[in-house]
């Protein structure tokens, strides 16, 4: 009795890392929020000193990425569907399923605090609930809920789906492009890579910033580096901004287009879809060194701030303009000697970051964005002189983003473009161990996180007739 009691209060105490994580799932599943952008003013609100942040942080981000698999083991355990629970319950359930079978919290504290978070967030027959269902995930192993999910899936790529926590058509469009260059075999060592956490990643921007003497060096990078695991923000701040972070993948792209051939002094570079600026800084470092000027493009006004501000630590004038990249052809006509064309995508080789991403993409999304990347690279092809060059760029390995897009965009261009071997210009600057696959017929690169820890990053070169 005395326990009803108790549980009845209110005001129970819970982990203040627990109730960040929940706030944070809560609002990603209801308002669409993102992660990785609430998160940190989240925790910084509650005061958690850093033990405390890096809980709050493993919990939410392991509970949203694993949602598919934690989804099927709660059907399970409840003898229902996940539909026929209610959302805040179903939320407070993962969060307790990933603590139960993702780490190693004891089974009572990951029970008693999830009944706590009911208490305090869902109905009162809700506590009642969350319990019973917590406590028979409890009962089985994890490798017995291994066991168990795989034998719920009716087929093979089901399976793999629900036992990797990715939804099915994106494994599918894994695969298929992991074939397109002779590697499906690497599937599930890529579905397990998006799973992990990646290490915080740095760029010392060329020329102006170099990597601190005890980070260690990116194995493809020549400017990037990983940190110490200190704030990554005071790192940022302390360079003013010369240091940022990024990842590797997207450091390469940028240099492939800068150093894909020596540069003329007063060659002029456009960045087209450049928002929030990652790599338009990358590219006024290279340009600043070789006396090169640059321009940036970027559709949404708040994004275009952003590269202003990405462009605060390199003493270059660099217009930033707000318009919509798919005219610039029309008003701009083979002005650039350089464009990049990081184009606008489905972001599905950047999955480890963005834990809650895989389950808002839709199949649908690939040829809205297919067409919108299409009219881009033709803008880009167009804005570019004779003899220049165009890097199309995506951070998605569909390949109805890369190369479709691009076979496309070359046919169309009746001769006037020729893809250059992006590969060779990628190993020209990381070296001779990238492993870019089999497929020799193809002169795109796609760069992946199970085999370089990068995103998964796609470039294609392509070179404007003279
Ligand atoms: C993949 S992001 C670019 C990332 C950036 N290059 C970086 O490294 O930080 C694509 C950008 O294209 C912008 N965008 C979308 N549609 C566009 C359009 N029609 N014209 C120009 N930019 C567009 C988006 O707002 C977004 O900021």
């Amino acid at each position: 009795m005395s326990g009803d009691i108790r549980r009845q209060r209110p005001d129970e105490r819970i982990q203040p890392a627990r109730v960040v994580a929940f706030e944070v799932i809560s609002s990603v599943s209801h308002e669409d929020a993102y992660a990785n952008l609430l998160l940190p003013g989240a925790i910084t609100s509650a005061g958690l000193d850093r033990a405390d942040a890096g809980l709050a942080t493993e919990l939410c981000y392991g509970t949203l990425r694993m949602r598919g698999y934690y989804d099927r083991v709660i059907s399970i355990a409840a003898g229902r569907s996940v539909d026929r629970i209610d959302p805040t319950v179903l939320d407070i359930l993962r969060l307790g399923a990933h603590q139960i079978l993702g780490m190693r919290v004891a089974d009572h504290a990951a029970v008693n605090e999830s009944v706590a978070l009911a208490r305090r967030y869902a109905s009162r027959s809700a506590v009642g609930f969350t319990n019973g269902v917590l406590r028979g995930i409890t009962r089985r192993s994890p490798e017995e809920w291994l066991r168990d999910v795989a034998e719920s899936a009716p087929d093979a790529d089901e399976r793999r789906a629900v036992l990797a926590s990715h939804p099915e058509w994106v494994v599918r469009a894994f695969r298929r492009s992991l074939a397109a260059e002779g590697r499906e075999a690497e599937l599930d060592a890529l579905l397990d890579a998006d799973n992990l956490a990646p290490a915080v990643n740095f760029a010392a921007l060329p020329g102006l910033a170099s990597r601190p003497d005890d980070a260690s060096p990116n194995r493809f990078s020549p400017v990037g580096f990983t940190g110490d695991g200190g704030d990554p923000e005071h790192a940022v701040t302390a360079s003013g901004g010369r240091i940022r972070v990024q990842d590797e993948g997207s450091q390469l792209v940028a240099l492939a287009l800068t150093r894909a051939r020596p540069v003329r002094a007063g060659e002029r570079w456009l960045d087209l879809c450049a928002g929030p600026g990652g790599k338009t800084a990358i590219l006024a470092a290279e340009a600043l060194a070789a006396g090169a000027g640059l321009e940036a493009n970027e559709l949404v006004p708040a994004r275009a701030e952003l590269v202003r501000r990405a462009l605060a630590a390199v003493p270059l004038d660099v217009p930033v303009r707000v318009g919509d990249g798919t005219t610039i052809g029309e008003s701009h006509p083979g002005r650039y000697d350089r464009v990049l064309l990081d184009a606008p995508c489905t972001g599905l080789g950047a999955l480890r970051r963005r834990p809650e991403a895989r389950w808002r993409k839709q199949p649908r999304d690939v040829p809205e964005l297919a067409d919108l990347q299409a009219r881009l690279l033709d803008a880009a092809i167009a804005a570019t002189k004779p003899g220049g060059l165009v890097a199309y760029v995506t951070c998605s390995p569909h390949l109805a983003e890369t190369r479709a897009v691009v076979s496309t965009a070359v046919r169309r261009s009746a001769g006037r473009v020729t893809e250059l071997d992006a590969g060779a210009v990628l190993r020209g600057i990381a070296g001779d161990d990238l492993d870019l696959g089999g497929d020799d017929s193809r002169l795109s690169a796609q760069l992946w996180p199970h085999r370089h820890a990068t995103d998964a990053m796609f470039l294609s070169l392509l070179a404007v007739e003279a």
